[in-house]
């Protein structure tokens, strides 16, 4: 997939930009706080429908003092078919939303069309965060390439939420309707634990071999395991049983939205174990993996690689390693990538085997190209 051109008008703090991309590698240099990030997130948006810096609400990528936001970008799929998606945001409305001139009916429908992996200082969270971010990760994966798993997860979530405000309410659940639900979550459980079980298998070892290939030293063994209520059997019966324990505490203790993935080094749990550049190396290799799964993944097509400001925290052996293995590998299609160092980014064209690229100055919400 190639991003050929965007156009953006009052998304955060960039007001006006209309810019055209290299098919290779674009650089976004700029101080702190000037718009790079901002940059990148449009793109993201582009192919997500929403910012990569959470929240569901436009009002926040709306520029302030604004009130829409518009935009506007051209693709090329890897079989060479254009497509323009274009976007539209005014405060207190819902966005609209059109692929070639036609509006979704639903936004979901747009998932998965343009494959992106971005990758930012926010992945930490991956293994700070609680399991939650892990499920976000995994879903995120998943929902690119499988529409069964986006719509059983979808269904799931708001089953879930029926059978966790019947738990909750004063009065005696009406257990027929409670029934009803937990057949209902027992069959999108059986979807979402086929699919998160067979990326596990698929996305681990080629996580492996990327933190080897990254790591300083190599001598530290890595591993991710998926931990499932699927462990112990079907889920309808323990719903059933839960339902009593469950009527107290008033949510559902068992199901897909429990599930985490267990993140070890040397056969400990990370966050005991690793340093800050340990964890750095960790979350870069576990979103180049998802990159390198979701490229081989279904119909093989090459997603776009966002990169911001990865290189922060990393020692120069460390940054040396991922600039060799990312520009010299040809593994990765269109890189977008931002730096407040001019440095990291030279160092990246240097050791590129690709000529074609080109290099925008990012201030104060203004870009342009060097
Ligand atoms: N809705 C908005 N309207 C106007 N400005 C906004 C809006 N949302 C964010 N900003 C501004 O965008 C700036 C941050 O931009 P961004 O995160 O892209 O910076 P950056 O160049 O990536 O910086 P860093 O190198 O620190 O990551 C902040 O100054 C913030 O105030």
């Amino acid at each position: 997939m190639l991003l050929q051109n965007i156009s953006i008008i009052n998304y955060k703090n960039i007001e006006e930009a209309d810019l055209a991309f290299s098919q290779n590698i674009n650089c976004f240099v700029g101080k702190n706080g000037q718009g790079k990030t901002n940059l990148l997130d449009a793109v993201y948006y582009m192919s997500f429908c929403k910012s990569a810096t959470g929240g569901t609400t436009d009002s926040l990528n709306i520029r302030h003092d604004a009130d829409f936001a518009m935009l506007q970008a051209d693709f090329l799929d890897d079989n060479g078919t254009a497509g323009r998606v274009t976007c539209g945001m005014k405060r207190g409305q819902r966005k609209h939303l059109k692929i070639n001139g036609k509006e979704y009916k639903r936004i979901a429908e747009h998932v998965g069309k343009i494959p992106l992996v971005m990758i930012s200082p926010i992945d930490s969270l991956l293994i700070t965060g609680g399991s939650e971010e892990r499920r976000r990760f995994m879903n995120q994966v998943i929902a690119q390439y499988s529409p069964a798993y986006l719509a059983a997860a979808m269904h799931y979530d708001r089953m879930l939420k029926q059978r966790n405000a019947i738990l909750r309410a004063d009065e005696e659940p009406d257990w027929s309707i409670v029934e009803v639900l937990e057949d209902m979550m027992s069959k999108d459980a059986e979807t979402i634990y086929a699919e998160r079980k067979a990326f596990a298998e698929t996305f681990v070892p080629i996580f492996q071999e990327l933190y080897n290939a990254l790591s300083a030293d190599g001598k530290e063994t890595v591993n991710i395991s998926l931990k499932s209520h699927a462990e112990r059997g079907p889920l309808k019966p323990l719903l059933k049983e839960g339902r009593q324990k469950e009527r107290i505490v008033g949510y559902t203790l068992h199901g897909p939205h429990k599930d985490d993935l267990e993140l070890f080094v040397n056969d400990f749990p990370i966050k005991r174990e690793a340093s800050q550049g340990q964890q750095k190396t960790y979350f870069l290799s576990m979103k180049l993996a998802q990159y390198l799964y979701l490229r081989d993944k279904g119909d093989k097509r090459q997603p776009i690689l966002l990169l911001d400001d990865i290189f922060d925290k990393l020692d120069a052996d460390r940054v040396a390693k991922i600039v060799d293995y990312v520009s010299g590998n040809n593994a990765f299609g269109q890189i977008f990538i931002s730096d407040t160092n001019r440095e990291h980014i030279d160092a990246l064209l240097a050791s590129s085997s690709k000529t074609d690229y080109k290099l925008f100055n990012v201030a104060n919400g203004i870009i342009t190209e060097q």
